[in-house]
């Protein structure tokens, strides 16, 4: 698989900590790569880097060999990119400013435009001025995707969207993954990037911590037990026991990897009212890099 998207030791130094920091990750043709991190992690700094909006101060940043901030009007020209904040003429309606869009990016067919309008339910009649986060979000992402390109960079694409349309979006992800497209996708949204993504980077304070494949995720997913004690001693003797049992309403909730038969036996001993099984959320496997520096 080719590298569309290639980025090493890219470094933006904003000052007291703020910015990326020694960033490399490379996204392969055909790839779905998600960027998860929490507030001010440098998601969007990654991303105007490879818009090209903004240079890096060391490093290296390319997109099918060619320089983000050298060749920037080649490279915004054949991308599709949603911005985390849309700049929008807000006295055109909906509709005109996709018109106005479309003939910008000189797209002379407008059936996908009108096939994503439908499928967003979008109705452009009204100014973009007086229309609600979320009816701007659906047009940023038709913008972004009307002119069916190769490559795609979203940032925080279901930002202000509905249940409903969050899913219809990831659907649409997923159809553009069949095409071949390749889609950098930056997030705090665990199901979309659970639901779409080949890779996952995580990134905090900057710095890359992890870069993993979602099925390498997937298989290291522990199940999650919640488990009712009839006796109250018992319940309190288990939890004594394991540390990282924790009371969860009556009950207790305990994590389990790897072989289920020590597991099984154990609870053989007590008398037990009933056991709940779930696997861990991307979420949870997450959580510690959110925490403060102290954590893991
Ligand atoms: N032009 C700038 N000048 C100074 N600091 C900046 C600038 N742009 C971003 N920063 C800082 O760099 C850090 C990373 O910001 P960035 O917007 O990339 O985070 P993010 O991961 O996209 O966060 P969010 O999820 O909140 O959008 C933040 O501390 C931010 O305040």
């Amino acid at each position: 698989m080719k590298n569309r998207i290639e980025v090493e030791k890219i470094t933006k130094d904003y000052g007291r900590g703020r910015g990326v920091f020694d960033v490399s990750f490379s996204v392969g043709e055909g790839e779905v790569f998600g960027f998860l991190g929490p507030n001010g992690a440098g998601k969007t700094t990654t991303i105007r880097q490879l818009m090209g909006f903004i240079r890096a101060d060391k490093g290296s940043i390319r997109i099918d060999g060619m320089d983000c901030f050298e060749k920037r009007a080649d490279i915004q020209r054949h991308l599709g990119y949603l911005p985390g904040e849309i700049a929008f003429m807000e006295d055109m309606s909906g509709d005109e400013f996709l018109k106005f869009m479309a003939q910008m990016k000189e797209i002379k067919d407008l059936s996908r435009l009108n096939q994503l309008k439908e499928c967003f339910e979008l109705d452009g009649r009204g100014k973009i001025r007086r229309m609600s986060k979320g009816t701007k979000q659906k047009i940023g992402i038709i913008c972004a995707l009307m002119q069916n390109p190769e490559i795609l960079l979203l940032d925080e694409p279901t930002s202000g969207l509905d249940p409903l349309m969050q899913n219809r979006f990831i659907d649409i992800l997923l159809e553009e993954k069949k095409k071949g497209t390749t889609i950098f996708l930056s997030s705090h949204i665990f199901e979309e990037v659970e639901r779409t993504c080949d890779r996952t980077a995580f990134i905090r304070s900057g710095e890359l911590v992890s870069v993993s494949r979602m099925k390498d995720i997937q298989k290291s997913r522990k199940r999650i037990f919640e488990i009712t004690f009839q006796k109250e001693e018992e319940k309190a003797e288990y939890l004594n026991k394991h540390e990282d049992a924790a009371p969860k309403r009556e009950n207790v909730e305990i994590s389990v990897s790897g072989g289920m038969d020590g597991f099984i036996k154990e609870l053989a001993g007590y008398e037990i009212g009933d056991v709940r099984m779930r696997m861990q959320t991307l979420e949870e496997m997450f959580l510690h890099f959110y925490g403060g520096e102290d954590d893991e």
